[in-house]
């Protein structure tokens, strides 16, 4: 099977498009490849964190979690965000299940930092294939919400990145990373430049220089993290221009891809 795991941060949710849901779809439709959608919802959990009075912060890009926090982003993840993708890809005649990754343990996981200041933040361990694979087998696309569980039934709160790469590395799918901003970008000589592909050696770099910071530092260790097998290459890419999916579902040069080789390279 020829899998495509789509996550779409929270940054992009609102703003996406009925025409990137009608791609989705059509990608099925067509037998182009199976889509599995992961996304996150960080700004809303931040705005519903906000109206209750909840403090909450970020180290590194991972949200410090405790038991309060956790519930308000399973409410906002697993509940609105996760069926408003769900009725919209059903509006534009496709078939999908939202599910979080505590059915069916979808998400088996472990904390991340069992003795750190994180809290209830986890790492997948485990995916549960089988599911996901008679899901498509009938007809639907799976659409996911990245609450996981550990194997005491605890949930764990689990960035959307990492949760996607997870699912990738686990179906050896290609991974798209949608987001909203153009890929990853640097300003070189007074000029912002976007960069076509990165290595691992590269976005270490960038990560000590502090060129990538924040929410990036998950994007771009999960692509890195889900080039495995057949899979050589992951991508960031722009979901405020839907021009770029599509560019990149035709195998063109689109976002940022991270590579296990630059392509130059691969072709000596
Ligand atoms: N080098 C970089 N290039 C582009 N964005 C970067 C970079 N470093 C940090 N960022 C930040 O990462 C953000 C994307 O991460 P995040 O907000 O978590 O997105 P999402 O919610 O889509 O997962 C960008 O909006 C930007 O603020
Ligand atoms: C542990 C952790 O950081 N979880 C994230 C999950 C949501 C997410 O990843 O949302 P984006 O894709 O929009 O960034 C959080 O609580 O914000």
């Amino acid at each position: 099977m020829n899998i495509l795991v789509l996550k779409m941060g929270g940054s992009v949710l609102a703003k996406l498009p009925d025409s990137f849901y009608e791609t989705v779809v059509a990608l099925k439709k067509q037998n182009i490849c199976e889509p599995i959608i992961v996304h996150g919802g960080g700004p809303e959990i931040n705005k519903a964190l906000k109206e209750l009075h909840v403090e909450s912060k970020f180290v590194d890009g991972l949200r410090v979690t405790t038991k309060e926090v956790l519930d308000v982003a399973e409410m906002v993840m697993s509940g609105s965000i996760n069926k408003k993708i769900v009725a919209n890809l059903q509006k534009q005649g496709g078939t999908a299940i939202g599910m979080s990754g505590v059915d069916c343990k979808l998400l088996q996981a472990v904390p991340i930092d069992p003795e750190g200041k994180l809290g209830l933040v986890g790492q997948v361990e485990q995916v549960n294939v089988s599911w996901l694979e008679t899901i498509m087998e009938h007809g639907a696309i799976p659409v996911i919400s990245p609450i996981s569980i550990d194997e005491f039934g605890e949930r764990l709160n689990i960035n959307g990145d990492m949760a996607a790469a997870a699912v990738a590395e686990a179906l050896k799918a290609k991974l798209a990373l949608i987001s909203d901003i153009p890929g990853v970008m640097e300003n070189v000589s007074g000029k912002e430049i976007v960069h076509d592909q990165l290595t691992k050696e590269e976005i270490e770099e960038k990560i000590a220089s502090g060129v990538i910071y924040g929410g990036m530092i998950p994007k771009v260790r999960s692509a890195l993290k889900s080039l495995s097998g057949g899979i050589q290459e992951s991508v960031i890419l722009n979901g405020l221009a839907p021009e770029d999916i599509k560019k990149y579902i035709e195998g063109k040069q689109a976002g940022t891809k991270v590579v296990m080789k630059k392509e130059e390279e691969q072709h000596v």
